[in-house]
């Protein structure tokens, strides 16, 4: 299973930023500023010194949400590689940060709502098919499909949603990346099943919230031949 991009996010600690660098992990993901007290969440301040720690040959990625001027403001601020939108911004909304962050060399990827309701409010249409083709003529780098969402943010080891991941595989011009329960036990499976190439995995290589586990990680990153 060469050639998957792998995306670790959740990350709190200096020596789970270097073991993910170690260990070959593509994107170091860091919740910063997130518009919802989640466990994994950290200020700017506390950010700014992990993202410090990640080499060239990788990409940071915060992940973050809301009115487009804050999440502009936050990135200009901390430079990362990449800012995942993911919180209830509309179209309007992600073009406007992808926009600004293209400008910074700064990569956008934004969810994809799960629920048919979050999807109307943020771009007018449930039809996911539309929503993709819009997306993907935006400057945004790529698109997540995750079963986690602001309204699910707290819990642990939401499933994957397979027909979902694969309807936007399918259709998306940009990468995709597919996100929610992916473990070391399931990754292999739910890669083979969706086509999928690029993942985000949080709490399935956690031991508890923000902290991970060496092994897990490790299994999981060298069952895909990293
Ligand atoms: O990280 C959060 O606190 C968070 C809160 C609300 C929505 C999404 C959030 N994280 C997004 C991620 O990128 C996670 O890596 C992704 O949801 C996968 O999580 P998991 O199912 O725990 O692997």
């Amino acid at each position: 299973m060469n050639g998957i991009t792998v995306k670790i996010c959740g990350l709190r600690r200096p020596s789970d930023v270097q073991l993910c660098q170690q260990l070959g992990v593509d994107i170091l993901g860091f919740v910063t500023e997130y518009p919802l007290p989640v466990p994994w969440n950290l200020s700017r301040q506390e950010a700014l010194p992990l993202l410090q720690l990640v080499r060239p040959v990788c990409r940071s990625c915060l992940v973050t949400g809301g009115p487009p001027e804050k999440v502009i403001e936050l990135a200009s601020s901390l430079r990362p590689s990449m800012v995942q939108i993911h919180y209830k911004e509309t179209l309007e909304e992600t073009i406007k940060i992808s926009d600004a962050l293209h400008k910074l060399n700064i990569q956008a990827i934004k969810i994809v709502p799960t629920q048919a309701e979050e999807r109307m409010a943020q771009f007018g249409t449930v039809d996911i098919a539309a929503i993709v083709a819009k997306l993907c003529t935006t400057s945004l780098y790529g698109l997540l499909a995750d079963s986690r969402t602001p309204d699910n943010a707290l819990q642990i080891g939401v499933p994957l949603n397979q027909s979902f991941c694969t309807e936007i595989i399918k259709v998306s011009s940009k990468p995709v990346f597919i996100a929610g329960g992916i473990n070391p036990e399931n990754v292999r499976l739910l890669l083979e099943q969706t086509g999928a190439k690029y993942i985000d995995v949080m709490t399935g290589v956690e031991s508890s919230p923000g902290i991970k586990d060496a092994e897990a990680l490790s299994r999981l990153v060298s069952s895909l031949g990293h």
